[in-house]
């Protein structure tokens, strides 16, 4: 589903590599945390599966799409497939929760009726029920959090990214959200997350990429956050 051929990604007017000779293969279906320290390149290996911006050296493949070589015009579809997810939320302020999820299928010009089907049917796998009403500032943390998953998840993408979905949530809050993270790897959607948080990566047990100096440092199954000695 993902795959990274040494790739190599500098920033412009950067002489230092954000990554250094990348390689993973992330199979359909996988849940996959992206661990390392700040600056490691967890963000900008996010970055490239989006296409916002081009490795500078190596492949990157995306569902069967190099993206080095995609023309810009085709980026807009890749995106569809790529729901993301981020640790501030990003939620439109004016909208209710319901128009916040609608909005991501009317932009891709779903007719009403699978809206009107599908808005529903999302909030109520992401336990939002009853919600679609309320504003986001009358939600929780953990509840707009929720939101941001649903319309991420609305159009039913190949791959979920999530950079730091749990950075602005207490713990308690944070397992739920995993929980419902993944409940929707079940559904055959492939996870990718960046993350920092130490004790969900070591409950999950997941696989685990880390980065470190923009190189893969580690890759395990069923790993946990730090080393195992
Ligand atoms: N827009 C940019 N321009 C120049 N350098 C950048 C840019 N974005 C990131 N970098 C550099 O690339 C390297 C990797 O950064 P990246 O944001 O991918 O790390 P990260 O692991 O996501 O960090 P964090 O956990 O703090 O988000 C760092 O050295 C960083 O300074």
């Amino acid at each position: 589903m993902i795959r990274f051929e040494n790739v190599t990604a500098t920033y412009p007017g950067h002489r230092a590599r954000a990554l250094d000779r990348v390689n993973a293969i992330i199979d359909e279906g996988e849940f996959v945390f992206l661990v390392g320290e700040s600056g490691s390149g967890k963000s900008t290996f996010l970055r490239l599966v989006l296409r916002e911006i081009r490795a500078t050296q190596g492949e990157v493949w995306v569902d069967g799409r190099e993206l080095g070589r995609m023309r810009g015009f085709r980026v807009p579809r890749l995106r569809r497939d790529v729901g993301t997810v981020f640790q501030d939320f990003r939620l439109l302020p004016n909208k209710t929760v319901a128009q916040n999820v609608a909005f991501a299928l009317q932009v891709i010009g779903k007719p009403k009726a699978q809206i009107n089907r599908l808005v529903p049917e999302t909030l109520e796998l992401v336990g939002l029920d009853g919600k679609g009403r309320r504003m986001p500032d009358e939600l929780s943390g953990g509840e707009q959090q929720r939101v941001a998953i649903a319309r991420a998840f609305v159009n039913r993408p190949k791959i979920l990214i999530a950079d730091e979905p749990t950075g602005n949530l207490d713990p308690a809050t944070s397992i739920g959200i995993m929980k419902l993270l993944d409940r929707i790897n079940r559904t055959g959607t492939t996870v990718l997350m960046a993350t920092h948080d130490v004790e969900i990566v070591d409950q999950m047990r997941k696989r685990v990429i880390e980065l470190d100096g923009g190189s893969v440092v580690r890759d395990q199954l069923r790993g946990v956050y730090g080393h195992t000695y």
